[in-house]
């Protein structure tokens, strides 16, 4: 039974605007009812709104979308949470947006998704080492390497995942020397085991592309402790360069590529909270770590100098990829928009210019991103020097047995 005084058709509904200002009204006297208020609410919500709908369409001719579309219900929700200043505001966006991004979509893309590597170097009797190339960025990467010859390890935590891609490489680039070995970053035994593994197996290598990452996770340490991103996109990598670094000074020229990415820019290096136990966000987090991915580069490329070892870091651009598996939010926007993000096989490009492209070398420890494809040397906020880092704790931490 709804009382008379809420009925829409009693606050007298004339036209759309009419419906909303009857209808806000109408809710703020439900509000104050006890009991029968939400089923009141909800006759009120949809016969309003089916009312200066059935106006609306009356007048304007066009069909009248059914009670349950999902238009509808978003309109209602507008209706209920927002005054009519900001409904305004919504609807414009909602009508400028498409044609804003209509008009831009030419240049987002461009920006986006523009670069290609074009070094034609060949990569016969050459070693490399991608780390998470099950997926993404990474599967990519050393698709490419494989493709021109090189023998790629595929340094997986899933070995099953791994073996699966594997099998896919070979059969794409016909060669058949693509290999998986088990690595697990959040396991500094798995880094080592890894490591010593490879260092047995092989006499070369010229290739390290520190790829894999995690983003956004909720807060988890590894099996040593670090904090998840820290642990696993910068310590890890860290200790498995470290722990290869004779064999890519003996294979010399070598290249090391550390997969960062322009969220370095909201990076700090908290020393007195870097196992996010003070205070986290996950987002932020992720920040941190690919700013540490940064600095980690140039001073590992200051203390190459001379070696042939050269090192780079990278932005890869925006890509559509499993590495928003951790954020609904991102999933979302990654759905929506995946027509703008690169694939990732636009995204391996900057790794691959940078491992590739011939007459690098004098830019070694420099960060590359593929915004406009100018591969514009950053500078890392120097919001900590390189040195503080490398000799901080962060390296004592790892270095840990
Ligand atoms: N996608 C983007 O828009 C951007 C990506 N980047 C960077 O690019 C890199 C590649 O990411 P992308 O391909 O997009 O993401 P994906 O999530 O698709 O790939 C990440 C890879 O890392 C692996 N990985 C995660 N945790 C570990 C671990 N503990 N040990 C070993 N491997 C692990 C994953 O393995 P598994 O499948 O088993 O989980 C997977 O193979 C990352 O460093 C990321 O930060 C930078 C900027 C933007
Ligand atoms: C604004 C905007 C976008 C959002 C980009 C974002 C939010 C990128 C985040 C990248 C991350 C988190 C990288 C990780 O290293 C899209 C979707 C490209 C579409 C065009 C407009």
């Amino acid at each position: 039974m709804i009382p008379k005084a809420l009925d829409p058709r009693e606050c007298g509904i004339c036209c759309v605007s009419g419906a909303w200002f009857s209808f806000s009204r109408g809710l703020a006297t439900a509000r104050s009812l006890p009991g029968s208020s939400r089923r009141a609410l909800d006759y009120i919500s949809h016969t309003a709104l089916l009312q200066a709908a059935v106006l609306y369409y009356g007048v304007s001719g066009r069909k009248s979308p059914s009670r349950s579309a999902p238009l509808g219900r978003l309109a209602l929700l507008l209706q209920l949470y927002l005054s009519p200043g900001e409904m305004i505001g919504v609807l414009l966006l909602l009508f400028f947006l498409p044609l804003l991004l209509y008009i831009a979509a030419p240049q987002i893309r461009k920006m986006l998704s523009s670069g290609v590597c074009t070094s034609t170097v060949q990569l016969l009797g050459k070693v490399a080492v991608v780390t998470g190339a099950n997926t993404g960025i990474g599967k990519e990467t050393a698709k490419e390497l494989a493709q021109r010859g090189a023998r790629v390890y595929l340094a997986c935590r899933d070995v099953q995942k791994g073996e699966l891609v594997a099998r896919e490489i070979q059969t794409v680039t016909g060669n058949q020397e693509v290999l998986v070995k088990k690595l697990d970053l959040a396991d500094t035994k798995s880094i080592r085991a890894f490591a010593k593994g490879f260092l047995a197996e092989e006499k070369h290598l010229h290739i390290l592309i520190n790829n894999a990452g995690v983003m956004m996770c909720p807060y988890s340490k590894t099996a040593d402790g670090f904090e998840m991103h820290m642990g696993v996109n910068h310590l890890g990598h860290f200790l498995l360069t470290l722990l290869l670094l004779e064999k890519l000074k003996e294979s010399a020229p070598s290249r090391i590529v550390n997969v960062s990415s322009f969220a370095h820019h909201l990076g700090r290096i908290h020393f007195h909270n870097l196992q996010g136990e003070k205070f986290y966000s996950a987002g932020l987090a992720y920040c941190h770590s690919k700013l540490a991915n940064i600095l980690f580069t140039r001073e590992l490329a200051r203390r190459l100098k001379g070696s042939s070892v050269t090192t780079y870091s990278v932005h890869p651009g925006t890509v559509n990829s499993e590495l928003v598996r951790h954020s609904s939010v991102m999933r979302w926007m990654w759905r929506l928009f995946s027509f703008f993000i690169k694939t990732p096989q636009q995204g391996a490009q900057t790794s691959l210019y940078c491992a590739l492209t011939e007459g690098l070398e004098s830019l070694s420890g420099n960060h590359f991103s593929s915004g406009s494809w100018q591969f514009k040397i950053e500078m890392a906020a120097g919001l900590v020097s390189v040195t503080a880092m490398w000799h901080g704790c962060l390296p004592r931490l790892v270095m840990r047995q």
